[in-house]
């Protein structure tokens, strides 16, 4: 594996793409640093060297140029936490961009512009590929996080450098994944929940040869409960997921995989802090009202399975964690992963808002590893070889 160690940057432009998807709050501040954290040795050895460094990433899903997706907001942070002022240019191409990185100096940051403000991003389009790859000499790819999209700035752009390796994030999370997917002790548990269904529920059926038991908890939980016959109201729900949640839950019980479903929520007639709440079942939510944490019946079933693991994977927070009447679930979740791991076994913790939620309830070190990626981490354990890995390799 090539990484930055490999190669002298001095007077080169590194285009380095980062997973600076971090979780802003209301104010549009950063909620959690830990992925702009986990860039910082590589960015620093690329100026150490004499070099600079363009850095791109995405931030949330915009439907176009949404302004409270600027990655502008989070400058600052950037700045603060590499100990370097970084420059901005408000697009990832066109003119602005270009003569930003043409201007960099040795020991310079520029911050491109949300690539998702373009929809070429997401297409993988050849030409947009190739105006970001114009703006470095290198390029680095230390976006484990994003791996797994085949998109312009993770995959198509990597061949149009001679030079291209990978950053210390994306090696050193690759090496540890590797590593304990390879001898994972059973039984094993994986802990699915959060709020990405679309994109979650198709790795789920993917990794049911790799577990024994599989808990389904947070915005996951009603696509599968509606597919049953159960009432949810207003809670999220992707109703054209509803085959495949029956689909999976056929294939565990053919496999042998004991599947978890929530028996009580936690729900609220608004999605607010403010908002009325009551436990209910979770197969009777009525109009009106959206399931927002798990209940205190599912904690406790919950728990069971969790302190008979050997190994457990979790991401996706069990409820709305952000907002503290939403948070029980989450917290007691990861209450009982921290007391198995105590026993003896081995967790894992992946994904921007999950480790969000282990630094903020106190988990980060009572936890065996947390990898930056969610859904990246959940494809590399279904052993599919990830696009943005691959297109460096
Ligand atoms: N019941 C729920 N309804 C709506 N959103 C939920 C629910 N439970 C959890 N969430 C939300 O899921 C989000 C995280 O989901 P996701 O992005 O899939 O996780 P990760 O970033 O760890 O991979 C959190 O912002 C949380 O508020
Ligand atoms: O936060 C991310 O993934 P995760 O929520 O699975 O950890 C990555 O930045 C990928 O984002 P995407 O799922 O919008 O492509």
């Amino acid at each position: 594996m090539k990484t930055v160690n490999d190669i002298n940057f001095k007077n080169k432009k590194a285009l380095i793409r980062v997973d600076f998807n971090v979780p802003l709050n209301d104010q549009l501040e950063v909620g959690d640093t830990s992925r702009i954290e986990a860039a910082k040795p590589t960015i620093l050895k690329i100026l150490e060297d004499g070099g600079s460094a363009i850095l791109m990433s995405h931030l949330g899903r915009p439907e176009g140029i949404e302004k409270r997706y600027s990655l502008e907001h989070i400058v600052d942070k950037v700045s603060e936490i590499i100990g370097v002022k970084v420059k901005f240019a408000s697009d990832s191409v066109g003119e602005e961009a270009k003569k930003a990185a043409k201007d960099l100096q040795p020991g310079e940051i520029l911050l491109l512009e949300n690539l998702r403000f373009q929809p070429e991003e997401k297409k993988g389009d050849e030409s947009f590929s190739k105006e970001l790859a114009s703006l470095g000499d290198i390029y680095v790819n230390d976006a484990f996080g994003t791996a797994h999209r085949a998109h312009a700035s993770t995959t198509i752009v990597a061949k149009y450098f001679d030079e291209k390796c990978f950053g210390l994030l994306l090696a050193k999370e690759i090496e540890s994944l590797e590593k304990v997917l390879g001898s994972s002790e059973k039984p094993v548990t994986a802990i699915l929940g959060g709020a990405k269904v679309s994109t979650k529920i198709t790795v789920i059926e993917n990794i049911l040869d790799k577990i024994d038991h599989l808990i389904i908890g947070g915005g996951m939980t009603y696509t599968f409960i509606k597919a049953q016959g159960g009432h949810i109201g207003n809670s999220l729900v992707e109703e054209d997921k509803q085959d495949l949640a029956l689909k999976i839950l056929k294939s565990a019980e053919e496999k042998g995989v004991q599947v978890h479903l929530p028996v009580d929520s936690v729900i609220a007639d608004s999605f607010s802090e403010m908002a009325d709440t009551k436990v209910v079942s979770v197969k009777e939510i009525p109009d009106g009202w959206m399931g927002l944490d798990v209940g205190p019946e599912t904690i406790k079933k919950f728990g069971r399975v969790i302190t008979d693991s050997k190994t457990i994977l979790w991401n996706g927070p069990l409820g709305v964690f952000e907002m503290e009447t939403f948070a029980k679930g989450t917290i007691a979740i990861g209450e009982q992963i921290a007391e198995a791991t105590k026993n003896g076994a081995f967790s894992l913790v992946g994904g921007g808002d999950s480790v969000a939620a282990v630094k903020k309830f106190g988990f980060e070190d009572k936890v065996s590893y947390v990898s930056t990626g969610g859904g990246a981490m959940l494809e590399m354990l279904e052993g599919k070889s990830l696009p943005g890995i691959e297109a460096i390799k």
